[in-house]
């Protein structure tokens, strides 16, 4: 649905040059929910700017749905700009305006004739749950709710891409929630492939069937969003998925276990296996969990466990080997030796 290839985006002043996106290629297949993740200058804003051209790349292509949008200009590319709509952090609504206009306007400056104007606005705020607050005014509403203003309007003219700019970072957490939820099913009713940027690990978890990690404009790791938390390569993407799968055993409990401590990773459908019961019956070890957890990204379950295993150290590492057979991810914490 969305290729971008070899994005550069570079803000030349008399006295400055800064390269707010370096080279990134992605590729965003239809009907997918996509994360862009960064730190705050990273060039997320910028690269999502440059799919609907309210950036124009200073070198690639954007390609969107089969148009390759730098080749358009005056009314085709605000033609073309329909078919992808967006979201941001402050909303922007029209303060004069009721709810109701607020999503009418879109619809108004695409030539929508009045009949028709008036039946998709309501339909829209049936579809965000606004249904009953098309005369208030946006003054009168939650964050939450003005969010949701902003989805109506953006869905007015049926786009095939919906691009959101850190849409839930002013919100509370339980607003986030229902602000994802909504988003999962225009997903799933409309099919309307989403790109989310962000730097809420959490929301990725939530949402993002693939996600990439950018620093300093350039795209770092990319992946579906389950394998990058289950196995991430670059430092930046351990610190990110770290926001949300904190398994740092507390420095006490370390210093007094007297056993080897192991980190186990359960995948999937491996998290209802009875790996650990099965090693613990066919061993002479002992073991104790110290620490677990089960996370699930996009619903698919990622179980960490760190577990102390005691005994003599042939059984230790006999032990250890049959996790390593049975699991993919097992890594000795630390080692003690009797
Ligand atoms: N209009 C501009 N003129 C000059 N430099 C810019 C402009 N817009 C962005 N930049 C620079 O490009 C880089 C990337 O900025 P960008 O806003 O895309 O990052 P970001 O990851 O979205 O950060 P944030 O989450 O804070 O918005 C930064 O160094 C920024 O200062």
């Amino acid at each position: 649905m969305i290729t971008l290839e070899s994005i550069e985006k570079v803000y030349e002043s008399k006295s400055s040059r800064v390269v707010g996106v370096d080279n990134v290629s992605l590729s965003i297949e239809k009907g997918e929910i996509y994360g862009i993740v960064g730190y705050s200058g990273a060039g997320k804003s910028t690269l999502l700017r440059c799919i609907n051209i309210l950036e124009r790349p200073t070198s690639g292509k954007v390609i969107v749905d089969g148009v390759d949008l730098l080749e358009l200009s005056g009314k085709r590319l605000r033609e073309a700009r329909q078919s992808i709509g967006m979201i941001f952090q402050g909303f922007y609504l029209v303060s004069s305006k009721t709810v109701f206009e607020n999503v009418a306007f879109a619809l108004k400056a695409a030539g929508v004739d009045r009949a028709k104007r008036e039946e998709r606005v309501l339909e829209l705020l049936s579809l965000v749950g606004l249904a009953d607050k098309a005369n208030q005014y946006p003054s009168q509403l939650s964050g939450g709710q003005k969010q949701r203003v902003s989805i109506a309007r953006a869905l007015a003219n049926s786009p095939k891409v919906l691009l959101c700019d850190e849409a839930t970072s002013a919100l509370d957490p339980s607003t986030t929630k229902s602000i994802l939820s909504l988003l999962k099913k225009i997903n799933d009713e409309l099919g309307i492939t989403i790109v989310i940027i962000t730097h809420e690990m959490e929301i990725v978890k939530e949402v993002c069937d693939r996600c990439a990690v950018m620093q300093d404009g350039k795209v770092v790791e990319e992946g579906p969003s389950y394998e990058i938390f289950a196995n991430p390569k670059e430092d930046l993407t351990k610190e990110f998925i770290q926001t949300v799968l904190d398994f740092q055993l507390p420095a006490k409990l370390l210093e007094n276990c007297s056993g080897t401590l192991v980190r186990l990773q359960f995948r999937g459908e491996q998290a209802g296996e009875s790996v650990v019961s099965d090693m613990l019956q066919n061993h002479k070890v002992k073991g104790n969990i110290l620490h677990g957890k089960v996370e699930y990204i996009r619903e698919k379950p990622l179980g960490i466990f760190i577990m102390e295993v005691i005994g003599e150290q042939v059984e230790i590492q006999r032990a250890i080997s049959y996790l390593q057979d049975r699991l993919k991810q097992v890594e000795v914490i630390k080692h003690v030796s009797k």
